[in-house]
């Protein structure tokens, strides 16, 4: 059998990426297949950040193409490219940003707004352009465990702000506006304009995915949130014990009444471990996340334990996935971060960017 585009092309496809359970030419990421004489290159474009993993993948498809009787030279590059994927019907986009992911939880305190500012940390360790806008309005914690505290965010024009950067994360908090020990009692309507505008009045920079931190609870707030945010997808914290679980399910019915997908379930503080004899607790109870997921047909994204170095990390400012990059508890985080951007890559692309604004005028 001689060398061609086809036989290299059935080569490649025997490779399966392992995120997805997809081979690359099935998917429609080969590009730029060149057979000239006995030298092969191509490309794979995937749909999600993948930093710690494009080694493995090119090994593995040089490898496939070297089997190939005659062939010389194998070139292979991957890379990948996040696109902007579709959102509620009727809400306006943001400008600068590609793909929006609300982290929430049904209950307050079950570890939303560490997980978020992790996955958030992780997508970009593996290469993505992230934002984190914490709307987290009755408890700001994003300057804080971003290491940022003090700064204002500037305004250029006297009508949009610039974003702050912290561990190389853009982000936005009505913690830089208002003062920390300030008491922040806002009602419905007063709370949701102001995250809108922390939202919309950010100069987001080329964002593939913008992270916010949804104030815990499935009051008002949260569902005009849900409703006027474009959203992505959400992805739902919660602890294992039934308490958190019910609250959970709740949050999940919330986004459901806006039809803003759900992509998945994250349990936190799953199980203790005793530094001292090892000894392994479920504190809160164990799996409740995972049959939640199960029990509503959602992707159980990951686990995260109950660690004392989550929260002193976190409170130094210096969330785990930056504080131990190559510790077992980042790996999760990555993992989780990873499953978050495949589920989005496979979702239907937004194209309402391609279409021209109709503007209706009153002619005289
Ligand atoms: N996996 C974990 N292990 C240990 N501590 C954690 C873990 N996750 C979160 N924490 C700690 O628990 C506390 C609450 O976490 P966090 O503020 O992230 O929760 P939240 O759900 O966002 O709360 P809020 O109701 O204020 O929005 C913090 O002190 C945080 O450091």
């Amino acid at each position: 059998m001689s060398l061609n585009e086809n036989t290299v092309r059935a080569a490649i496809q025997t490779v399966i990426d392992p995120n997805t359970g997809k081979d690359f030419v099935t998917g429609k990421q080969l590009r730029n297949l060149k057979v000239e004489g006995s030298d092969v290159s191509f490309e794979v474009e995937l749909g999600y950040p993948a930093r710690s993993q494009v080694d493995g993948l090119r090994r593995a498809l040089i490898e496939a193409v070297r089997t190939l009787p005659g062939v010389g030279n194998v070139s292979a590059n991957v890379g990948w490219k996040v696109t902007a994927h579709a959102v509620q019907r009727g809400v306006q986009l943001l400008p600068g940003v590609k793909n929006i992911v609300a982290v929430a939880s049904g209950k307050g305190g079950v570890g939303k707004s560490t997980t978020a500012v992790n996955l958030a940390l992780a997508l970009a360790a593996e290469g993505a352009t992230v934002g984190i806008v914490d709307a987290d309005i009755y408890g700001p914690s994003q300057p804080t465990m971003l290491g940022i505290t003090g700064a204002r965010p500037e305004s250029y024009d006297g009508k949009t702000m610039e974003p702050l950067v912290g561990h190389g994360i853009q982000v936005m908090s009505i913690g830089f506006l208002v003062d920390n020990d300030q008491a922040m009692i806002w009602r419905g309507p007063m709370a949701t304009q102001a995250l809108e505008q922390l939202l919309r009045q950010t100069n987001w920079k080329d964002l593939d995915y913008l992270i916010v931190d949804m104030p815990p609870g499935t009051g008002d707030i949260q569902l005009t949130l849900a409703q006027k945010v474009p959203v992505t997808g959400a992805v739902i914290v919660t602890t294992p014990q039934d308490i958190a679980l019910l609250d959970a399910k709740k949050g999940l019915k919330m986004f459901e009444k806006v039809s803003v997908p759900i992509l998945g379930v994250v349990e936190n503080m799953a199980v203790y471990c005793c530094p001292n004899c090892g000894h392994v607790e479920h504190i809160f109870g164990a799996d409740g996340g995972k049959r939640m997921a199960e029990e509503y047909g959602l992707a159980h994204l990951g686990s995260l334990p109950l660690n004392l170095s989550i929260r002193q990390q976190a409170d130094a400012g210096c969330p785990t996935v930056v504080a131990e990059p190559d510790g077992e508890i980042a790996a999760l985080y990555r993992s989780v971060a990873r499953g978050i951007a495949i589920r989005i890559a496979d979702k239907a692309k937004d194209y309402s960017s391609k279409f021209p604004t109709i503007t209706i005028s009153k002619s005289t």
